[in-house]
């Protein structure tokens, strides 16, 4: 396949650094993308959370298909045993609905240490994710833009810093990137599809061509309606559909430039909604 796979160096150094600063935080925010909430998941992670609490966040729920956001989300709660929620980073009501799930989760934790007499503090959390997943994006809106080190802490490194969202919540600035390990090699195209891998790194044509696969299946009327594909259009194999847009979109015959178009095309939103996980728990890593 095309598309460059997980890369060990990195994944080991992330695995490192989370190790490291787990006993610092009080919760995980693991962010996974909307559109491939279990595409976007490392499953190195069951095995380093231990009893660490944690929430999955689910980026760019206003690029994924709301009802399946919906079942993902009860997906998490009913099967993995792990709180979801799902967020458009650029809306204001993202902090508000991470800070609130955040305290019922620790409820029991928070209420604990009161009778036990302690101060009240904030929550310290730590965000993880794949690249471009929204990390910074979401980090910024939790802190308001300005950003502020929480005075000196004890075991964090140079460079790393707590960030105030709020008197309730502390965020450990991002201690790294996690790699998918992926073995269904239909996750390297939903990862280069939704802008995960590097563009450089995948032959588009084939990510096209898994779109074109995608789009047919599940929505077919987005695609007629975006190159003005015709019935009899949709009968032809994937190939051919894509060279019959490579046409429709005026490039003749260089399919490789329209390629490129229809993966922009994905991400801007102008074939619709998607979400391109569409099986609940089917990938047994996750499991
Ligand atoms: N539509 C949409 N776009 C988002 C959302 N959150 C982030 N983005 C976009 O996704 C892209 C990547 O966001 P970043 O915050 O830089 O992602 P990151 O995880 O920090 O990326 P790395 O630094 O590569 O690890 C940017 O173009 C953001 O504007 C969201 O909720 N909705």
């Amino acid at each position: 396949m095309a598309v460059i796979q997980w890369f060990p160096g990195h994944m080991a150094k992330a695995i490192r650094q989370v190790e490291e600063k787990l006993p610092l935080v009080d919760i995980v925010f693991e962010l996974v993308d909307a559109r491939i909430p279990l595409s976007s998941r490392n499953p190195e992670l069951k095995r380093l959370m231990k009893d660490k609490p944690h929430l999955i966040v689910m980026t760019k729920m206003d690029l994924a298909d709301p009802e399946m956001t919906k079942k993902w989300i009860a997906y998490f709660k009913n099967e993995v045993g792990v709180r979801a929620i799902a967020i458009d980073s650029k809306a204001n009501i993202t902090v508000k609905n991470i800070t609130k799930i955040t305290e019922s989760i620790l409820a029991d934790k928070l209420a604990h240490e009161e009778e036990k007499g302690l101060k009240e503090r904030p929550i310290r959390a730590m965000t993880i994710g794949i690249p471009n997943v929204g990390k910074s994006t979401l980090l910024n809106r939790l802190v308001n833009r300005k950003v502020a080190q929480v005075g000196d802490t004890p075991g964090v490194t140079k460079g790393q810093q707590w960030l105030r969202s709020s008197k309730k919540l502390e965020l450990l600035d991002t201690p790294g990137i996690l790699w998918p390990k992926f073995e269904d090699p239909e996750t390297g195209q939903k990862l280069a599809l939704t802008g995960a891998i590097k563009d450089q790194r995948f032959a588009s044509d084939d990510v096209a061509l898994f779109a074109i696969k995608y789009f047919k299946q599940y929505h077919p009327h987005n695609l007629q309606e975006r190159y003005h594909l015709s019935d009899d259009d949709m009968t032809l194999s994937d190939i051919d559909l894509l060279l019959t847009i490579t046409k429709k979109v005026g490039m003749q015959e260089d399919y490789e430039r329209a390629s490129e178009r229809l993966i922009q095309d994905t991400r801007k939103e102008k074939i619709g909604r998607y979400t391109l996980d569409t099986n609940f728990g089917s990938d047994s890593q996750h499991a």
